[in-house]
């Protein structure tokens, strides 16, 4: 049906066959979007933005960071949305952040973001502190008992899990400490609800054929979940009230925000000389608040938020560490530079835990998590749907015009290994983020926590977290591979894109 969509807009693309599209490699488990995407990549650069056809919906990928910065940026209003299928597919979905739409996302995005400011993780440090303290601990038990090959992704999932319970959730998860934690299976299954064989198959059904699938009234977060957080969201902020008790945490400021307690400004509190440089600056929305009381009011959207939080935090966040840590195995010269750097704080704290101003003032440190977030960006890619038809100037004296419904794309890995913004793309090499190089990176170009109004929200938190664990972790061991370390990490052949082998390094006590 949409077989000359590209042809006629006079934009490159792939021939498609009848209903796989482009996507015959996905659909067949033969290799990952990211793959399937680069080869047009290359091929079509020269043009600023090639066709692909996902199944039959016809997607426009964008390769060139002027064009990615109007998109998010200047002409934001014409793309303020994700694709209207996410919602589609699950209804609790549809009411979290990443999936809410238009206005209403306006006013929950200028809600929440004062949550995320420097001066709030600052207020959640002291819990994730002490988690980074149990971590440390359970590494060295596990040291001294011989358990010294390690699947990082699997101990850094329980750390990240625990972080995000204890600091946005308000309870402790035990993830760590505790093999056979409710939380960390309730964990799991949550990812399997995203990720699993049946989560792909919704995914499939939905998009295919949407009617059926509203039909048979499906959802991809199941009743447990939903159930799980109701009880961490809504009934913790009941027993608070009841018994009216306190907790420096993202439950207490939802509370304050469903009490008009918080106060709604976008730029409040923060700190720019100790964000890292990959933090997300807060935009100011100017929003007119039309459905905030009705938003406040429904117990679903905190629960979805709830969910949102948990879900974009934990995987993400312990994925940059798992891929950090494997560059850190694999450049040892650059560990013991950072090793240093840590060195020079740890002789100062007399067994105190790092303050969040000396983990956030740095500077190598954040050289390294902003190149492990360049290297394998937890989120390789990410939409855009246009809500407002829009004429793109390309600037070579050729035009695209978006209609409203049309999807695009903005292919965050491939931008980062592209040797025309980062020379020797596949080098692990934290100076491209030195003070001297790091005004020469395009904006566009880098995009880890996407970019503009809709943007990760919780960027401060990931890197507070990601720092704070990576700061304990070296002080404390050394990072070796082993003899299971893979030698390189590639992606599973799907849409997710994830990491496919399984990261085992060994941790040697200092
Ligand atoms: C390394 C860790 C993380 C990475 C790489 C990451 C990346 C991203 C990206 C790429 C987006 C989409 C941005 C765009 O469309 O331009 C996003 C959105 C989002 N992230 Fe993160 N994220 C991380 C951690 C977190 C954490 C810790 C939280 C919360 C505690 C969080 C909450 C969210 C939310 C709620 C959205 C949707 C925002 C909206 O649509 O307004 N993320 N994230």
């Amino acid at each position: 049906k949409h077989h000359d969509f590209f042809a006629k807009q006079g934009v490159p693309f792939e021939k498609p066959i009848p209903l796989l599209g482009n996507t015959i490699n996905l659909i067949l488990q033969r290799e990952s979007i990211v793959c399937l995407t680069k080869r047009n990549y290359y091929k079509f650069k020269g043009s600023k933005i090639f066709g692909f056809f996902n199944l039959m919906q016809p997607t426009y990928v964008l390769t060139d960071p002027d064009i990615i910065k109007r998109i998010t940026i200047k002409d934001f209003d014409h793309f303020v949305n994700h694709d209207q299928m996410l919602a589609n597919l699950d209804s609790t979905f549809g009411k979290t952040l990443f999936g809410m739409h238009g206005q209403k996302w306006k006013e929950m995005r200028s809600t929440l973001s004062p949550m995320f400011t420097s001066s709030k993780m600052k207020m959640t440090y002291g819990l994730l502190s002490h988690h980074a303290n149990d971590f440390i601990k359970h590494f060295e038990k596990q040291a001294d008992n011989g358990k010294n090959d390690i699947d990082v992704l699997e101990v850094f999932s329980r750390f990240t899990a625990d972080g995000i319970a204890t600091s946005t959730l308000g309870f402790e998860g035990d993830c760590v400490q505790n093999e056979k934690s409710l939380l960390y299976k309730m964990v799991k299954d949550i990812l399997n609800d995203f990720t699993g064989p049946l989560a792909k198959f919704k995914f499939l059904l939905n998009f295919a054929l949407p009617r059926l699938y509203k039909a048979l009234n499906l959802s991809v977060t199941s009743k447990e979940t939903k159930d799980f957080f109701k009880r961490a969201v809504i009934d913790v902020m009941d027993e608070r009230e009841r018994t009216k008790t306190t907790r420096p945490d993202v439950i207490q400021l939802m509370m304050e925000v469903k009490k008009g307690q918080l106060e709604v400004k976008n730029d409040e509190g923060n700190d720019k000389e100790l964000d890292g440089f990959a933090a997300h600056e807060e935009m100011n929305l100017k929003s007119n608040v039309k459905n905030l009381q009705e938003i406040v009011d429904d117990e679903e959207y905190w629960i979805a938020q709830g969910l949102i939080f948990f879900i974009a935090g934990f995987d993400t966040t312990s994925n940059l560490l798992q891929s950090i840590c494997f560059n850190l195995a694999k450049n040892r010269a650059i560990q013991q530079e950072l090793y240093e750097e840590i060195n020079e704080i740890v002789k100062t704290l007399n067994g105190k835990q790092v303050s969040y101003e000396a983990l956030h003032r740095m500077k190598f440190l954040d050289m390294v998590v902003s190149e492990g977030l360049r290297i394998q960006p937890p989120a390789p890619q990410i939409d855009r749907f246009c809500s407002k038809d829009y004429k793109m100037d390309l600037g070579n004296g050729k035009f695209v015009n978006f209609k409203k419904g049309d999807v695009l794309f903005l292919p965050f890995h491939l931008l980062h290994h592209d040797a025309e913004y980062f020379p020797d793309p596949e080098k692990f090499d934290p100076l491209r983020f030195s003070d001297e190089n790091k005004d020469s990176i395009i904006t566009g170009s880098y995009l880890p926590f996407g970019l503009g109004p809709r943007a990760c929200i919780g960027s401060r938190f990931a890197l507070m977290e990601a720092k704070l664990l990576l700061f304990n972790v070296l002080a404390n061991f050394e990072i070796v591979p082993s003899s299971r370390t893979p030698e390189k990490l590639t992606f599973t052949p799907d849409f997710n894109a994830r990491i496919n082998e399984t990261v085992y390094l060994q941790f040697k006590r200092r």
